[in-house]
């Protein structure tokens, strides 16, 4: 509520200033809205903000609803076209029509250090991500894979004597202890834990009022977004003085054909915004899967199954977790099923141009609609039933193009998520870790998700847990 307020505040002094509002005409363009898509510009001065900023899966699926699967809306004292379903996020990819380049909230390029992949385009952005891309190949997940089983080993142990204990906070835990690892070397436990706090806070700054005061949500984000800059420039010297076999050890050694590599501000530039974007994504998909595996003990006895069949002992290599296809679909239905993502970054409409019969203003924001794109019944039957199967090879190669997008969409050295291959193969390693030796169940508790940005359940995800006896036992024999 606070927050929701004080944006509103904020909103007002920056669109007094720079935005004129009209409810009969284009703000931006002040033609007239006839031909334009449905939809509302909302309030006068804050447009539809409030609502994104209270609830921003709801935003989108309302709107869907109420106006369909192309709509107009007003936000960041912005008119901003959103597009749902497969057809219309093509759409939205068109290069010829959108860019990312000084598309997004002011914020949003501050807190990211003005420059990195999701806030560049064209050939600027081609050159940089196929660069990082170099990083996101089966042969870089091989060197990841014991980090991430190091990682797992040391807090299933603690979990193990703990018992009992709420999920998400240890969720959490790892995921700073693996993106520390992976970004900057660093080894799990207590250090890489008060890194997660620094991301933690960081994070936040993108959903506070963006006003910069020591004291403040903003402020605060500002500073830990200069602690993470500082941990990863010491970690590049490092890195260059004993070699790594971690990403950042991976990044530093990425070349073009021409011998040449990115710059140390872009790299670190380009550090950071990992740490902001695999934290939260890592953390959020083991949640659901713990809570999935445990909701559906008949998907929890096949997967344990297929642990037990294919690689019941051993480290795990990019070879061994190919056979685990079960574990694949219920990696692929996570990201369809919860709202992890409501939408794209933000784009720019660069040259006026038309999307079923409506125009759309040079000038205009643009979002795609992620989550509510994987939810159209017309393209996932029964969007509401969780279904590993709808994710069989020859199923999900008969998807339209651009409908299974929880890491957007289009070409790999597009704005596609580079990170959507090593989110498999985690999930693998985790369930892989957790279904040869664990048993867990969730106490009475409210599974309910709550509003955050993305949402998590209400109650930290309490669980009983602790080592599968009999499992172990009949290994044993
Ligand atoms: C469940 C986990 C994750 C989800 C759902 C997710 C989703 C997304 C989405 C929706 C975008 C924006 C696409 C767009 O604006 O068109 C994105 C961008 C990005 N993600 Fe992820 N992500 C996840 C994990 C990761 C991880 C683990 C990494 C890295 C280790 C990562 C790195 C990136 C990068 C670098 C971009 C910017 C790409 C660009 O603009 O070229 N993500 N991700």
């Amino acid at each position: 509520m606070i927050l929701a307020i004080a944006i509103v505040v904020a909103l007002l002094v920056r669109c007094l200033t720079t935005s004129r509002y009209a409810s009969t005409q284009d703000p931006l363009n002040n033609q007239n809205i006839e031909d334009l898509a449905p939809g509302s510009f909302g309030l006068p001065l804050v447009g539809e903000t409030i609502a994104l900023a209270w609830d921003n899966h709801k935003f989108y699926r309302d709107r869907l609803q109420k106006y369909g699967s192309v709509f107009k809306t007003h936000l960041f004292g912005k008119p901003v076209i959103a597009f749902i379903g497969p057809e219309a996020f093509t759409f939205f990819l068109d290069q010829k029509y959108f860019t990312r380049e000084q598309a997004n909230p002011q914020p949003i390029q501050e807190l990211l250090d003005w420059e990195s992949l999701p806030l560049l385009d064209g050939e600027r952005h081609r050159d940089r991500k196929n660069l990082i891309l170099q990083a996101f190949t089966p042969q870089a997940f091989d060197k990841y894979i014991p980090l991430i089983e190091d990682v797992a080993t040391y807090y299933l142990r603690q979990w193990e004597q703990l018992g009992s204990f709420a999920w998400i906070p240890e969720y959490r835990k790892l995921s700073a202890s693996l993106t520390n690892a992976l970004f900057t070397g660093g080894v799990p436990g207590p250090t890489s834990e008060v890194v997660g706090e620094i991301i933690e806070t960081f994070v936040k700054g993108f959903t506070s009022v963006p006003i910069n005061l020591r004291w403040n949500g903003y402020g605060k984000a500002l500073q830990s977004r200069d602690k993470l800059l500082a941990l990863i420039d010491k970690a590049i010297v490092q890195h260059r003085q004993q070699p790594q076999q971690d990403m950042l050890g991976i990044l530093l050694n990425t070349r073009r054909e021409d011998g040449s590599s990115l710059t140390d501000e872009q790299l670190r530039r380009e550090v950071l915004h990992l740490f902001f974007a695999a934290y939260g994504g890592i953390y959020i998909s083991l949640t659901f899967l713990s809570m999935t595996l445990a909701q559906h003990p008949e998907m929890m006895m096949l997967a344990r199954e297929e642990v037990n069949t294919h690689v019941p002992h051993g480290s795990l290599n990019m070879e061994r977790l190919k056979d685990l296809v079960y574990l694949k679909k219920i990696a692929y239905e996570i990201r369809r099923f919860y709202p992890i993502n409501a939408a794209t970054f933000f784009a720019k409409v660069t040259q006026e141009c038309e999307f079923q019969n409506y125009r759309i203003p040079k000038g205009w924001g643009a979002v795609g609609g992620i989550h509510t794109t994987m939810h159209l019944p017309q393209v996932f039957p029964e969007p509401e039933q969780f279904k590993p199967c709808r994710f069989a090879p020859e199923q999900f190669a008969a998807l339209p193009q651009n409908s299974y997008v929880p890491h957007g969409g289009g070409a790999p050295d597009s704005h596609r998520c580079p990170g959507e291959d090593l989110i498999t193969v985690l999930i693998k390693v985790i369930a892989v870790h957790l279904l040869r030796k664990y048993n867990w169940e969730l106490p009475p508790q409210n599974l309910e998700l709550n509003c955050n940005l993305f949402p998590i359940p209400q109650d930290g995800l309490k669980v009983n847990f602790g080592l599968n006896k009999e499992l172990l036992e009949r290994k044993a024999v």
